[in-house]
Order: structure tokens, then C-alpha cells, then sequence
């Protein structure tokens, strides 16, 4: 009890219990949202936060059951454990909470190496993520979109509702399918009961994480844990073939994939470089595919929601690519892997904006580092007080960051693209670490927006993401309609016309729609809609 009572002592936060310490609050500010059930635990924190008074960092004691964490909710103090520090040259160690997702990706993955294992594996994979390689990859992802909209057409013509989100799942799969192993895993295919053996083990392992904070050990839930032990040794099995097929390939055709970079330069694939590739790969396909469809699916719903957004959108893709192409699969092909098609694509400034926002209001991902006892590890905060966070696990809670009214004053918490149009210097930009200042060019601190994390450890694939979300938003935005169904359905007048609210978005018929914890942050109805095509 002297660390629960003394150690943090000085530390904002909701009053302890003597034995629960701050597990019995959380449950108290679950229950005031039980009209939200599944509500993933950046709300809880969230009201929790605003309870304390807002405070920068927050302490929320989970011992006995995991670590004692310090909650961040200031971009100031977020990047004093994301940038270089001569105490950590690559960021704040990761916290050792991410072993809840060995199953998923592995003990070797580079989501959880340290110093210099880490610092080899990023320089490893850095060249496939190269600007100018990426650009490579266009018609790999124009030809994965082309199935997607296949997909929606059939939807159009049935009518029926569909949950958006693992619609773009099977999608942005392919895609990082093609673009991690080379293989086309063909999860778009039509009928799911036909979808390869690794499809379908994969799926039931991501559904093992859902409803479930990753916060837990895994003996709060046994039974789970060995099932997703199981699936995740069927996964690697699966992956296993896979690779030593690729392998034995003489000339593999994708010298970049994630794959190909894993086994350069090894003539012999023995029992080190396989677990060490298994474990890649497996990282990369979950890092690359869950986290963008969160992404466009809440866009999408977004851009449905707010008509102002959306005309300004379809106005900037019919300058772009001329007003004919919204109706032509063929043209807006033709147009981006022509000669100008990188220039055109960087030229979607106010997509990107959308993409930007949507990032902003729901980050699909955060970032958990540990301060080791003793370390000293000391943060200042804007208050001015100095926080020593030894044996914390520190969350850099985006969802609350990137809604400080503070920053982003009145509106901090309203879908509006357009406050990112005066923002010059590298519309998506996180690299310039350490900087929490309004520099020239720009409206607000860059560390403000962190959707992709800051500093050495940020998004590999960030600019992957951008790209695929751009395409597939150019291919779906003016060719269809999508209607939300359910929870955050818009509300009709008797005329049958959608109402405006304040803000200039539409009004919604019952309850709004929030995001649930299934390892991301994902929409809690899988984004429930119809579609129409215009
Ligand atoms: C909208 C899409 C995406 C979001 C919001 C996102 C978000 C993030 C965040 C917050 C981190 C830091 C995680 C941590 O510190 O624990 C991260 C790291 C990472 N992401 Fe992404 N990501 C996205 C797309 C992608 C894509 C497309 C790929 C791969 C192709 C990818 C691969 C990775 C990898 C490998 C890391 C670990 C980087 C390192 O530690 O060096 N991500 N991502």
C-alpha cells in the first residue's frame, strides 16, 4: 500500500479505493455509459479525465490486476515520451502490455522489439514503404478496388443492409496481402464459406480479440487465451508453407514486400528466420489492414453525414479528374496511372483533409509505453508540475488528445475538414519530432494530431494508408450513396428529407454512433449501411 498511497501520491486522480485502487471508478464510469455498451475504454478515461478536472496526466491505479497507468491527454506532454531523448534515442520503451497480442503478432514483431533490434528491423523494412515505391503499388490497389465496388454494385441491386466495415476489411486485406507477401488472399470472395483455410483461421483469431481491453493478463480469461493460442499456431502453420514456398521461388517478383525483405541475403531458411519472417509478416498483415478500414468506414459515414463535406469532396475529384470520371471505372484508372498520377493524387487536398479529420475524431489506434522502475523517467506538463512516471504504462490517449478544446477551441469535437486547409507544411506529416509549437504554416501544434503516433516509433505504413484511402475514396465518393442503418441513422422530416443541425451536419434519428475495443477502435455495429448508386 505505500505505493498506491505514496508513490503517485502527487499524481491527478479520481480518489482510490484502499484494495481496488482505481478498477472500481473505471466500473463506475462503465456503468453511467451502459447506454453505450461494448464502449471502448478511451470514453471511460475520457470522462474520467473531465471528472478530475482535466488534468494533463491522470493516474488510474488497474493493480491488482495490471499496471498502474498514467493517462496523457496533452500533445505536450505525449511527445515527451514519443520523440529521441538522449535517455531513449528511439522514444519511451513500449509497454509490455502489447504481449496481450503475441498471438496476433508474434514475440519477434517489430511492434514490440526494443533499441536496437527494433532500430535493424525498421531499417529492414524501411524501403517498402519508400514514397516512390509505394507509388508502385497503385495498380495493385486500383485492381483490389475494382472487386470492392463489384461487391457494392451486388449490394446496390439487393438493397440490403451490410456491415461497411468488414466489407473494406476483405479489401484492404487483399491489398496488404499483395502488398506484404505477394499472395492474393482473395478475401473479397463472394461466398465466405469458399475463402481459403487462412482467411478463415485468421478471421477467428481477430474475433477473439473482441470486447476485450487489451489491458487485461491473459488469466483473466483462460479459456479464451487457449483458443487463441490454437488459432494463432494454425495462422503461423498456415504462414509457414506460404513462406517456404516463397522461398524456394528463384526470383521473387516483389523485392520490396515485407516477405522479400525478410529473406534477403538468407540462402538457408532455418528455424530463426522463419519464426523471426512468421512473426513479420503477421504484423504487418494486421497492421496494415484493420486500422485503415476503421478509417474509410467512419469517413464514409462522416462524409454521409455531413452533405457541405461531401459536395466540396465530389467538387475537388471532378476538378481533379474531370466530372466524367465519376461515372467511369476505366477513366479514373487511366488518369491515375498515367503520367501526372502521383501529382494528382498529392493534389487531393481536400480528401486528404477528410482523411485528416476523420483520423483526428477516430484515431483506430494509440500508443502504450512503459517507464522501467528507476528509470527516472521525467515528464513536465503544461501546469508546470514535474511527473517522475516510473513502473507506469503511459497511454498517449489520442482520442482525448486530439479533441482538446484548447486546441482545436469550440469545434474540437465537430467533423470539419476544412480547418486543415490553411495548414501548409505537409498535410499529413509526423516527422517532425519533438515539436509541440505552432510553427509557420501551420494552425495547430503537428503534436496535436497523432493518429499515426510521433517521433522514431510512428506508423511505418502511414503513407500507405493515405494512398489507399485517397484511391479508394476517388473510385466510391461520387458513384455512390452509402445510408447508415440502425445506430446514428439520420432523422427524416415528414417529407421524408434528411434535417440539419447546427454545425452543418445532419441530425441523427435516435443514438449516436461510438467506437468499440476489438484490439482497435472499431465502429461498435461494424458500420451498419445500404448503399445506392447516385
Ligand atoms: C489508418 C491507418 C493506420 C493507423 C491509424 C496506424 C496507426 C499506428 C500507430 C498508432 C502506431 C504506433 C503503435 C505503437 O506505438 O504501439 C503504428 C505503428 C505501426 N504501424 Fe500503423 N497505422 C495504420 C496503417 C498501417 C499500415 C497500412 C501498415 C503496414 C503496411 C502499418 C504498420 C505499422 C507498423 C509495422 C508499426 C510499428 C512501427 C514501429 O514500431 O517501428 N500501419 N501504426
Amino acid at each position: 500500500w505505500h505505493r498506491r498511497f505514496k508513490q503517485y501520491a502527487n499524481f491527478p486522480q479520481l480518489r482510490p479505493s484502499f484494495i481496488w485502487g482505481h478498477m472500481k471508478t473505471i466500473r463506475e464510469f462503465t456503468v453511467k455509459n451502459n447506454d453505450r455498451p461494448g464502449l471502448h475504454i478511451d470514453w471511460i478515461l475520457r470522462d474520467m479525465v473531465k471528472a478530475a478536472g482535466n488534468p494533463s496526466v491522470l493516474f488510474v491505479d488497474t493493480r491488482p490486476a495490471s499496471y498502474a497507468m498514467a493517462v496523457i491527454s496533452s500533445h505536450e506532454v505525449a511527445e515527451q515520451l514519443s520523440r529521441a531523448t538522449k535517455q531513449y534515442p528511439w522514444s519511451a520503451p513500449k509497454s509490455p502490455t502489447i504481449a496481450e497480442l503475441v498471438n496476433l503478432v508474434g514475440h519477434q514483431s517489430i511492434l514490440s522489439k526494443q533499441r536496437e533490434e527494433w532500430k535493424s528491423l525498421r531499417k529492414q523494412y524501411n524501403p517498402g514503404f519508400a514514397p516512390r515505391h509505394l507509388m508502385t503499388l497503385l495498380p495493385c490497389i486500383i485492381d483490389k478496388t475494382e472487386i470492392f465496388l463489384g461487391r457494392l454494385d451486388k449490394l446496390c441491386e439487393n438493397g440490403e443492409s451490410f456491415p461497411l466495415t468488414d466489407l473494406i476489411i476483405s479489401l484492404t486485406f487483399d491489398i496488404i496481402g499483395a502488398v506484404t507477401m505477394g499472395i492474393d488472399f482473395d478475401a473479397q470472395h463472394p461466398n465466405s464459406s469458399r475463402q481459403g483455410e487462412f482467411i478463415r483461421a485468421y478471421d477467428q483469431l481477430v474475433q477473439t480479440f473482441q470486447g476485450r481491453s487489451n489491458a487485461l493478463p491473459w488469466w483473466c480469461y483462460p479459456r479464451l487465451s487457449l483458443k487463441r493460442f490454437i488459432l494463432g499456431k494454425k495462422v503461423d502453420s498456415l504462414l509457414e508453407l506460404m513462406i517456404r514456398q516463397k522461398h524456394s521461388e528463384e526470383q521473387p517478383q516483389e523485392k520490396r514486400s515485407v516477405l522479400s525483405l525478410s529473406l534477403q541475403g538468407h540462402d538457408e531458411l532455418d528455424e530463426q528466420l522463419l519464426t523471426q519472417t512468421i512473426d513479420q509478416v503477421k504484423t504487418f498483415l494486421f497492421a496494415g489492414h484493420d486500422t485503415t478500414s476503421i478509417l474509410l468506414a467512419w469517413a464514409f459515414y462522416f462524409l454521409h453525414r455531413h452533405p457541405e463535406a461531401q459536395k466540396a469532396l465530389v467538387s475537388e475529384l471532378d476538378t481533379l479528374f474531370g466530372p466524367e470520371s465519376g461515372a467511369s471505372f476505366e477513366l479514373l484508372k487511366q488518369k491515375l496511372l498515367g503520367p501526372g498520377g502521383d501529382e494528382l493524387l498529392n493534389n487531393m487536398t481536400y480528401t486528404t483533409a477528410v482523411i485528416k479529420e476523420t483520423l483526428r475524431l477516430c484515431p483506430p489506434a494509440g500508443t502504450a509505453r512503459m517507464a522501467p522502475p528507476g528509470s527516472n523517467f521525467v515528464v513536465r506538463t503544461p501546469e508546470g508540475q514535474e511527473l517522475c512516471l516510473d513502473g507506469m504504462i503511459l497511454y498517449n490517449c489520442a482520442t482525448i488528445i486530439q479533441r482538446d478544446p484548447q486546441v482545436f477551441g469550440d469545434t474540437a469535437d465537430e467533423f470539419m475538414p476544412e480547418r486543415w486547409l490553411g495548414d501548409k507544411s505537409g498535410i499529413m506529416s509526423t516527422s517532425n519530432d519533438g515539436d509541440s509549437s505552432i510553427e509557420e504554416g501551420r494552425r495547430f501544434p503537428a503534436s496535436a494530431w497523432r493518429p499515426f503516433e510521433r517521433g522514431p516509433r510512428n506508423c511505418i505504413g502511414q503513407d500507405l494508408a493515405t494512398i489507399e484511402a485517397r484511391v479508394i475514396i476517388a473510385f466510391v465518393a461520387r458513384t455512390y450513396d452509402f445510408t447508415k442503418v440502425g445506430l446514428g441513422e439520420l432523422k427524416r422530416d415528414e417529407k421524408g428529407a434528411f434535417i440539419i443541425e447546427q454545425a452543418g451536419k445532419y441530425r441523427v434519428k435516435s443514438k449516436e454512433m461510438y467506437n468499440t475495443q476489438q484490439v482497435t477502435a472499431k465502429p461498435v455495429d461494424g458500420m451498419l449501411m445500404t448503399v445506392k448508386r447516385k
